[in-house]
């Protein structure tokens, strides 16, 4: 069985200037120094993204992007290229956020054109999926899921995915304080192995790491990390503040 390197990414959506996000990062810089063997993303705004990756210089916390264009550039108002991501230092870019979907018109198609992208310009896509709460409760999870998967990945085969990173966040849990429960979590995750042994490849599958979000906070971390299948958490609300975060990353106590 492959080791599968745990990461606890934050993701700080709509929050924080570019001297906060340095302040931040700064002290997270020294609170995780001792962690080596989980890695840490931050996901700052793009306006913090350059003085973050100047503030991050030393340090082996990842930079990520929430969100990308899928064009290297053009007449496209308010959009950000891959390559403008990486010059700016991103290893990561979030694509495809229930945020994103829900209120900015993301569809599988865009995903998968992102994803593309991303991957072209050698970053490394955390493909966000995730059902709501009337999809679970109609017992359509999976088929949700499946289909996000199929279509956000469609066209791509496992010599393109090696650097792919799936975030399951159920919509009904972000910003909720409803956390799904470890064996929901497991459960899915599980299912989307699975999926991907299917239909990509068995060893992408079983080397992909699959990252849990939705209300993650240092209370319930660690059970969810001691799922098999869980190899990581996105986080919001609890990736704000350094010391909080800290602990998330210190889940093995
Ligand atoms: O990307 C992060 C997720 O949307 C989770 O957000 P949350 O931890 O505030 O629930």
């Amino acid at each position: 069985m492959p080791t599968r390197r745990p990461l606890i990414a934050g993701n700080w959506k709509m929050h924080k200037t570019g001297e906060e996000a340095v302040q931040t990062v700064q002290q997270l810089k020294s609170l995780v120094a001792d962690v080596q063997d989980v890695e840490v993303m931050v996901a700052p705004p793009f306006t913090a993204l350059a003085p973050v990756a100047q503030a991050l210089a030393g340090s082996t916390i990842a930079l990520g992007g929430q969100n990308m264009h899928w064009e290297s550039k053009g007449a496209f108002t308010g959009e950000i290229a891959p390559g403008m991501l990486v010059a700016a230092g991103c290893r990561y870019v979030i694509i495809g956020h229930s945020e994103r979907r829900q209120f900015f018109g993301e569809t599988d198609t865009t995903v998968n054109q992102k994803i593309r992208a991303a991957l072209t310009a050698d970053l490394q896509p955390v493909f966000c999926i995730g059902e709501s709460e009337a999809q679970r409760e109609a017992g359509q999870t999976f088929s949700v899921l499946d289909k996000q998967v199929q279509n956000g990945l469609e066209g791509l085969f496992s010599q393109d995915l090696q650097s792919l990173v799936v975030a399951y966040e159920p919509v009904w849990a972000i910003g909720t304080g409803k956390t799904a429960t470890k064996e929901q979590a497991q459960e899915v995750h599980a299912h989307v192995r699975q999926l991907i042994a299917d239909t990509v490849d068995k060893h992408l599958a079983e080397t992909m790491r699959i990252l849990y979000g939705g209300s993650v906070n240092p209370g319930n971390v660690k059970a969810l990390m001691a799922m098999p299948d869980v190899d990581g958490a996105l986080v919001g609300g609890a990736s704000l503040d350094p010391e909080t975060f800290s602990q998330l990353v210190h889940y093995q106590g």
